[in-house]
C-alpha cells in the first residue's frame, strides 16, 4: 500500500513539475519575445535621442565657430577696426556665448615695430610688454623677426595675462595659423590647455586670417604675403558643449553617455567633452545571458568637420537592467512565474484530486464488481440449478431404462409419469398407464414371490428391489430388475415413489450363454472339463448310492496331430466337430460326452450293470470313428485309441477316473492304436516312465546323448554292402540305450523330431562322405524321415544345405518314408517328393505292405525303392499269403522300375526266397545288426571275405 501511495505521490509531483516546467518555458518564451520587442523599441529611441544630441552639438559648435567667422568678416570688410569697435562688436557675442573664453585680434608685428607698439600700449597700460610662454612660464618675449601679438582681447577681464602674448611660436597655433592663412578659412587647433584657467578647462582655438586690404589673395603664397594677423576665438569646449546641450533642451541624457573628441577618432587625448549617464547596476557582471537582463545598445558615432578639423562624437547607451525599460516583459516574467507556480500547484491539486477520485472510484468499482460477482455467482448458481434440473429431466427422458413416478399417498399408487423408455420397453403408451395403479403393470403375473418385497417397500415407504418376470403389452416376457425409492417433498414428507425398471433380459441371456460356455466346449458344443467333472461327480454319487459301476472312457484320435499339421487347423476343427457328433450319436442320452481339448474326448457311462452293453458301445464308437471322412476333397480313414477306467475299482473321484482312463488310452496307443485298453494298476508305472523320458528328451540333443548305428544293406546279386540304414539310439544316462520305437513317436509329438532328424541327416552325410573318401565310394546311406519332418516347409532346402555343407553327392542319400506319410495327403506328398527328387536324392517307401492298399498311387510318386516290411519277411516260410505278398511287391516294384529291398532278413531261407524272387537288396540280422561307425567300417573291410556260390550267399559276420 505504501509503495502504491509513494507511486501515486510521485506521479502528482511529476505532473506538477511538468506543468511548472511548461509554464516556465512559456513564460520565458513570451518574456523573451516581449523583451526583444521592448529592447528594439528602446534601441530605436536611443538612436533618436542620440541623433538629436549629435545634431544639437554639431550645430551648436558650428554656430559658435561661426561667431569668429563673423568677427573675421568684420576685419576683412572694414580692415583693422579700432579697439573700441572690437569691444563693441564682440560684447554681444560673448554675452551670448559665455563659453567663449576670449575673442581676440592677433597682430603680425615685425621686430622693427615692437618698440612703438609697446610704447603705444603702455599708454593704456604702463606694465604692458610683449610676453611669451616658455616651459609654462610666461615671460617677456624674446627678440624675434616678427611676433603674433594678441592685440585686441575681449573680454579683457580675466584674460589680462593673455594681452600682449606672442603666439607666433605656439606649436598649437602655428599649424592652424598656417592652414588658415593658406586657405583663407577659419581653422581650429586641437585641444589645448587654456592659459587663463591654468589647464582647468580644456578648450580649442579657432583662427581666421586677416589680410591686407586691396591685395590679391589668389594662391597660398599671395595669402601668406597679405596676412597681417588673425582673429581668434578661444572656446572652453566642455562649457560650450554643455551650453549647447542645455540650449538644445537635451541637457538631460538619461541612460546615455556622450563623448566628443577633437579628432577624427575617439582619441582620449582629444576628449573635448564627456557626459556619462547613470552607471549600470551590474555593469561588471558578464553573464552568459546578460543580454537578457541588460540593455546594451550599439554606441552611435558621428564624425564632422569643425573649422577645418575632424571632430568625432560618440553616444553610448548605458548598460541598464531590463527592469528599467522592460516593464511589460517584467510583468510577463513575474506573471508567468506566478502563473506557472500556481498552475503547477493547481495541477498537483488536480491530479491529487483525480487520483483520490480514481481511488474512490476504483474502490467503489471493486465493491460493485464484488457485488456483481456475487450476483453473477447467484445467477450462475440458479442457472446451474435450473440447467441441472433440466439436465436431470432430459436424462430421465433419454434414459435407456424405464422410469415411473407414482403418487405415494393416493390409493393404489396411481402412476403420474412414465418416460419414453418405459413406453419402448413395455409397449404401453403413457396415456394408457397414467392414472393406473402401479401394481396393474404386473398384469396376471401377481403370484411371484419377489412382488411381495415391492409391496412391503411401498407400504413402509422405503427403498426396495426385486427381480420380476414382467410382460409387455404384446404378451412377451422380459426380466425386470426393479428398484423403487421414495421421494420427499419440500417439507420432507414422502409424496412420490420413483420406480426404475431395468430390462435385463439380454443380461440374463448373456449370463446363460456364459454359463453354457463355462461348461461347454465352444468348438463342439460338448461338455467341457468343468461340466465333465461335475457330471462325473454326480454320476459317482449316483453309482455309490445305487451300487452300480460306471465307466469313464478316454478317447484319443490316432494320428490327429498329423492331420492337423498337414491340412491345417480348420480341417482339424472340422474333423473334431464330425467326431463329436459321431461320439454323441454312438452314445445314449444318459451318457456324457465331453471334450477336454485337442483330440481328447471323455465319455461317462453310468449304470454299467452286467447287462449293460459296455463293450458293444465301445465297438460302436470305434466303428463310427472309422467311417470314411471327406476333408478338403480327401477321403480319410480315422481310428481312435480308448482307455477305460471303472468305478469303483479304478478310482472313486472324477480326477482319478479320468487320469486312469487316460493312462489306459496310452497303453492302447502303445498297443498299436485303433484299440481300447482297460486300466490296470501296472500301467501307471509305464506312464511315469514316459513322463520321465519326455523331460529328458528335451535336453538329449544338447547333452549329446544321441548316437547313430548303421545297418548294412547288401546287394543280393553281388553280396556286397551297397549301403546302410541309419538307426538312431538314445544313450540315456540312467536308462541306458533306448530304442527309437520308445522315443521317436514322443519326439514327434513334442515337435523335437525336426532338430533331432536334422542332426541325424547331417551326421549320416558326414560319415558317408568320410567313408567315400576312405575308398568305399559307392556307399549309399538311408535315413528315416518322420511325418513332421516330411511336412516341414524347408525340408528340401535344409537337405540341400546339408549336402552342400558335407559334400556328399545327392544320389548317395536315400530318404525313407512310410506309406501313411505319403498317402494322407497325396498331392502335397507328390509336391514334396518332387522337390526332393530335384535335389537328386533317392526316395524309398519303408514298411511297404502294412499300410493302405494304395498300390495304384505308387505310379504317381517319384520314388526309387520299395522296402518290404519285415513282418512279411518273417512270415515268408510260414505264411503263404506273406510269401505271395512279397512276390507281388517285388513284381510290382520292378514293373514300376523300382528297386526292392527286404528288411528283417534273419534266416538263410528268407534270403534264398528273396533272391529266388528277384529281390534286389536285403537288410537284417542275418547279415548284421545295426552297429556303430567303427564296427561298420570293420564290416566294410571284411567284405572281401564274402564267398558267393550258385545258390547260397555266404556273408562274413553273422
Ligand atoms: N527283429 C528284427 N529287427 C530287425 C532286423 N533287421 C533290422 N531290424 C530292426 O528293424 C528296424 C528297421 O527300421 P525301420 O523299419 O525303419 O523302423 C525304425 C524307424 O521307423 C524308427 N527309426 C529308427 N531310427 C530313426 C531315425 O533316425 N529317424 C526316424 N524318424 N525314425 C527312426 O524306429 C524304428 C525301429 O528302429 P529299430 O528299433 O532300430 O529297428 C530297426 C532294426 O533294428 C532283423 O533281422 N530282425
Amino acid at each position: 500500500m505504501d509503495k502504491l501511495l509513494r507511486r501515486v505521490r510521485f506521479s502528482f509531483t511529476v505532473s506538477a513539475l511538468l506543468t511548472l516546467f511548461v509554464g516556465l518555458c512559456l513564460t520565458m518564451l513570451v518574456f523573451t519575445a516581449i523583451r526583444k520587442v521592448e529592447s528594439d523599441q528602446q534601441k530605436i529611441q536611443f538612436r533618436q535621442n542620440a541623433n538629436l544630441r549629435i545634431s544639437v552639438i554639431e550645430i551648436g559648435l558650428q554656430d559658435a565657430v561661426e561667431q569668429l567667422v563673423i568677427l573675421n568678416q568684420l576685419f576683412r570688410t572694414f580692415g583693422i577696426i579700432t579697439r573700441e569697435q572690437f569691444h563693441t562688436f564682440t560684447a554681444p557675442i560673448l554675452k551670448r556665448y559665455p563659453e567663449i573664453q576670449a575673442l581676440s585680434y592677433q597682430r603680425l608685428l615685425r621686430q622693427t615695430d615692437r618698440h612703438n607698439f609697446e610704447m603705444e600700449m603702455r599708454r593704456r597700460n604702463p606694465d604692458f610688454m610683449l610676453t611669451e610662454i616658455v616651459n609654462d612660464q610666461q615671460r617677456r618675449a624674446s627678440i624675434r623677426d616678427y611676433y603674433n601679438v594678441i592685440d585686441y582681447l575681449e573680454p579683457s577681464i580675466g584674460n589680462e595675462a593673455a594681452l600682449g602674448l606672442d603666439t607666433a611660436y605656439n606649436n598649437d597655433q602655428t599649424l592652424a595659423r598656417q592652414r588658415s592663412r593658406d586657405t583663407g578659412n577659419a581653422v581650429s587647433t586641437g585641444l589645448i590647455s587654456l592659459a587663463q584657467h591654468k589647464g582647468l578647462h580644456s578648450g580649442f582655438l579657432v583662427l581666421a586670417p586677416v589680410y591686407l586690404q586691396g591685395v590679391p589673395l589668389d594662391g597660398a603664397t599671395a595669402r601668406e604675403r597679405a596676412a597681417i594677423g588673425e582673429t581668434s576665438a578661444v572656446f572652453r569646449s566642455d562649457q560650450l558643449i554643455n551650453t549647447i546641450l542645455r540650449s538644445g533642451g537635451v541637457a538631460e541624457a538619461t541612460g546615455m553617455g556622450i563623448s566628443i573628441y577633437a579628432s577624427a577618432q575617439a582619441d582620449p587625448q582629444n576628449l573635448a567633452f564627456q557626459q556619462s549617464g547613470p552607471k549600470p547596476v551590474m555593469e561588471s557582471i558578464k553573464l552568459p545571458v546578460g543580454w537578457l537582463f541588460y540593455d546594451n545598445a550599439e554606441p552611435l558615432g558621428h564624425t564632422f568637420t569643425l573649422a577645418g578639423n575632424e571632430w568625432h562624437l560618440e553616444v553610448i547607451q548605458a548598460s541598464t537592467p531590463f527592469t528599467v525599460y522592460h516593464h511589460g516583459a517584467l510583468y510577463v516574467l513575474l506573471g508567468g512565474l506566478l502563473s506557472s507556480v500556481l498552475a503547477a500547484a493547481y495541477v498537483y491539486k488536480l491530479v491529487l484530486r483525480i487520483a483520490t477520485v480514481e481511488h474512490e472510484t476504483s474502490e467503489r468499482a471493486a465493491t460493485l464488481q464484488f457485488a456483481n460477482l456475487r450476483l453473477s455467482e447467484d445467477i450462475a448458481l440458479s442457472l446451474r440449478t435450473e440447467k441441472s434440473l433440466r439436465l436431470r429431466e432430459r436424462v430421465i427422458e433419454v434414459s435407456a431404462n424405464a422410469i415411473i413416478i407414482c403418487s405415494a399417498n393416493a390409493p393404489d399408487y396411481p402412476i403420474e409419469y412414465v418416460n419414453p423408455a418405459f413406453e419402448r420397453i413395455t409397449g404401453y403408451s403413457a396415456d394408457e398407464v397414467l392414472g393406473r395403479s402401479l401394481e396393474s403393470l404386473q398384469g396376471n403375473s401377481q403370484d411371484q414371490q419377489n412382488i411381495e418385497e415391492i409391496r412391503a417397500a411401498l407400504r413402509d415407504k422405503r427403498e426396495g428391489h426385486a427381480l420380476l418376470r414382467n410382460y409387455r403389452k404384446d404378451g412377451t416376457g422380459y426380466w425386470n430388475d426393479l428398484f423403487i425409492a421414495p421421494v420427499q417433498d419440500e417439507h420432507g414428507l414422502i409424496s412420490h415413489f420413483v420406480v426404475a425398471q431395468y430390462d435385463i433380459s439380454a443380461v440374463m441371456k448373456y449370463e446363460a450363454e456364459m454359463e453354457f460356455q463355462a461348461s461347454h466346449d465352444t468348438l463342439t458344443g460338448l461338455a467341457n472339463r468343468n461340466l465333465l467333472r461335475e457330471r462325473l461327480t454326480e454320476a459317482i454319487a449316483d453309482a455309490e448310492r445305487s451300487g452300480t459301476p460306471l465307466w469313464v472312457v478316454f478317447v484319443d484320435l490316432d494320428r490327429f496331430k498329423f492331420i492337423n499339421d498337414t491340412l491345417g487347423h480348420e480341417a482339424g476343427d472340422a474333423l473334431l466337430k464330425v467326431l463329436a457328433m459321431r461320439l454323441q450319436s454312438a452314445t445314449g442320452e444318459a451318457d456324457t460326452v465331453a471334450r477336454l481339448g485337442g483330440d481328447e474326448f471323455v465319455l461317462v457311462f453310468p449304470n454299467q450293470t452286467e447287462d449293460a452293453p459296455g463293450l458293444v458301445v465301445l465297438q460302436r464308437i470305434m466303428d463310427s470313428v472309422a467311417q470314411p471322412l471327406m476333408l478338403q476333397d480327401h477321403e480319410f480313414y480315422l481310428t481312435c485309441s480308448m482307455g477305460i477306467a471303472q468305478y469303483p475299482g479304478d478310482g472313486n473321484t472324477a480326477e482319478s477316473l479320468i487320469k486312469h482312463a487316460d493312462i489306459a488310452m496310452y497303453r492302447a496307443k502303445e498297443m498299436g492304436r485303433n484299440t481300447f485298453q482297460f486300466y490296470t494298476p501296472t500301467m501307471i508305472e509305464r506312464t511315469l516312465d514316459r513322463l520321465s523320458i519326455e523331460t529328458d528328451l528335451r535336453y538329449a540333443l544338447d547333452r549329446d546323448e544321441f548316437v547313430i548305428q548303421y545297418q548294412p544293406q547288401v546287394s543280393l546279386a553281388t553280396g556286397r554292402i551297397v549301403g546302410m540304414e541309419v538307426l538312431l539310439r538314445w544313450e540315456h544316462p540312467v536308462l541306458g540305450l533306448i530304442a527309437p520305437t520308445r522315443f521317436i513317436g514322443l519326439a514327434e509329438e513334442m515337435g523335437l523330431i525336426v532338430p533331432i532328424g536334422a542332426w541325424v541327416i547331417r551326421t549320416a552325410c558326414i560319415q558317408t562322405k568320410a567313408w567315400h573318401l576312405a575308398g568305399y565310394t559307392d556307399l549309399r546311406v538311408a535315413v528315416n524321415l518322420s511325418p513332421r519332418q516330411f511336412t516341414q516347409k524347408a525340408l528340401a532346402q535344409s537337405i540341400a544345405d546339408v549336402l552342400a555343407a558335407t559334400g556328399l553327392e545327392p544320389h548317395f542319400l536315400e530318404l525313407e518314408l512310410t506309406e501313411s506319410m505319403i498317402m494322407n495327403d497325396v498331392d502335397n506328398a507328390i509336391t514334396i517328393l518332387r522337390a526332393l527328387k530335384q535335389l537328386g536324392v533317392h526316395i524309398s517307401i519303408d514298411d511297404f505292405g502294412t499300410g493302405y492298399s494304395s498300390l495304384s498311387y505308387l505310379r504317381r510318386f517319384p520314388i526309387d525303392v520299395l522296402k518290404i516290411d519285415q513282418s512279411f519277411v518273417n512270415e515268408l516260410n510260414i505264411d503263404a499269403d506273406a510269401a505271395a505278398i512279397v512276390i507281388a511287391i517285388i513284381s510290382l516294384a520292378h514293373s514300376l522300375r523300382l528297386k526292392v529291398i527286404a528288411e528283417g532278413v534273419e534266416t538263410p531261407e528268407q534270403l534264398a526266397f528273396l533272391r529266388a524272387h528277384g529281390c534286389d537288396q536285403m537288410q537284417g540280422y542275418y547279415f548284421s545288426r545295426p552297429v556303430n561307425a567303427e564296427q561298420f567300417e570293420l564290416l566294410l573291410q571284411q567284405e572281401s571275405g564274402a564267398i558267393i556260390d550258385d545258390n547260397v550267399l555266404y556273408f562274413g559276420p553273422h
